[in-house]
């Protein structure tokens, strides 16, 4: 059955991911704070989530949530961060409450546990041969201000559930790049999550049952330090691309 779904970020490029293979799919309503370009699947609200009116009448008559908007630099600033990914996370999960929304689909990022990257793990942890493995049970360890601000989404997000009874799934995204892996990075290559992975998988953040849940969002990557048995176990995530089948 079609669900009605509010894509916040909607205008960026994880919502252009999202939006180019499930535009028929769900009854879509976007929020982005720039205007949308071109023709959309559904109305398109220009507000600010920082706006907590504009984001309380956004929310009416929503099924799920999508909470992509943010400050995606991972050298953003801290006054961004604390806007844009702690404030205006913040103000959509309590719409979300408020509004009766059953689940929320958090986009946090690899960069919430970017300093498990030591120096002595690294190159190698990029590499087949080694197996060092993040499960998302593994506590948050940001490398920067922004991984702090995905962390700060995470924890909110465990509030919202277990005081507030909202689903979340919080996916920390990895590299999304669109046809082809990053080149001559390894590290990117090793997380990265491919257009047609990503909208399956938000699909199944739409259509899944879940409590509360921290998964990886990466495809299905050779060599991988993030493992995706959590996203395929609780959400049936079914990844058809691997960096390694690219030159
Ligand atoms: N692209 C990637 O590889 C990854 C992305 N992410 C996360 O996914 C989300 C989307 O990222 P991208 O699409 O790559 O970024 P993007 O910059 O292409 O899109 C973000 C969108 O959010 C909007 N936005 C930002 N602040 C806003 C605000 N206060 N109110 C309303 N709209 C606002 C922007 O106008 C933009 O259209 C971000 O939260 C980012 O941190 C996480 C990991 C990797
Ligand atoms: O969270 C994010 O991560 C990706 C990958 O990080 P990078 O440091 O390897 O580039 C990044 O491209 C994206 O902009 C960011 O939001």
């Amino acid at each position: 059955m079609a669900q009605s779904v509010l894509l916040t970020g909607a205008a960026g490029r994880v919502g252009d991911a999202i939006l180019g293979d499930l535009a028929d799919e769900h009854e879509w309503r976007l929020v982005d704070r720039d205007p949308p370009t071109g023709e959309q699947p559904g109305e398109f609200v220009v507000a600010d989530i920082t706006d907590g009116d504009a984001v309380r009448a956004a929310m009416d008559g929503i099924d799920v949530v999508i909470h992509l908007a943010g400050d995606p630099r991972p050298e953003a600033p801290w006054d961004s961060v604390l806007t844009n990914n702690i404030d205006g996370t913040q103000t959509v999960f309590e719409a979300a409450v408020d509004a009766g929304v059953e689940k929320v689909a958090f986009a946090s990022s690899n960069h919430a546990v970017g300093a498990y990257e030591t120096d002595d793990r690294t190159p190698d942890m990029y590499r087949t041969h080694d197996d060092y493995l993040l499960d998302g049970t593994e506590l948050p360890r940001p490398g920067n201000l922004y991984g702090v601000s995905k962390a700060a989404g995470e924890t909110l997000g465990r509030y919202y559930h277990d005081e507030r009874g909202l689903s979340v799934v919080c996916i920390r995204i990895g590299n999304l790049t669109e046809d082809h892996p990053p080149i001559d990075y390894e590290r990117g290559q090793a997380m990265w999550l491919s257009y047609r992975d990503c909208a399956h998988l938000f699909d199944r953040c739409i259509r899944a049952e879940y409590g509360y849940e921290i998964v990886y969002g990466i495809s299905d990557n050779d060599r991988k330090y993030y493992s995706i048995d959590r996203a395929r176990d609780v959400l049936d995530y079914q990844p058809r691309d691997n960096s390694a089948e690219h030159d």
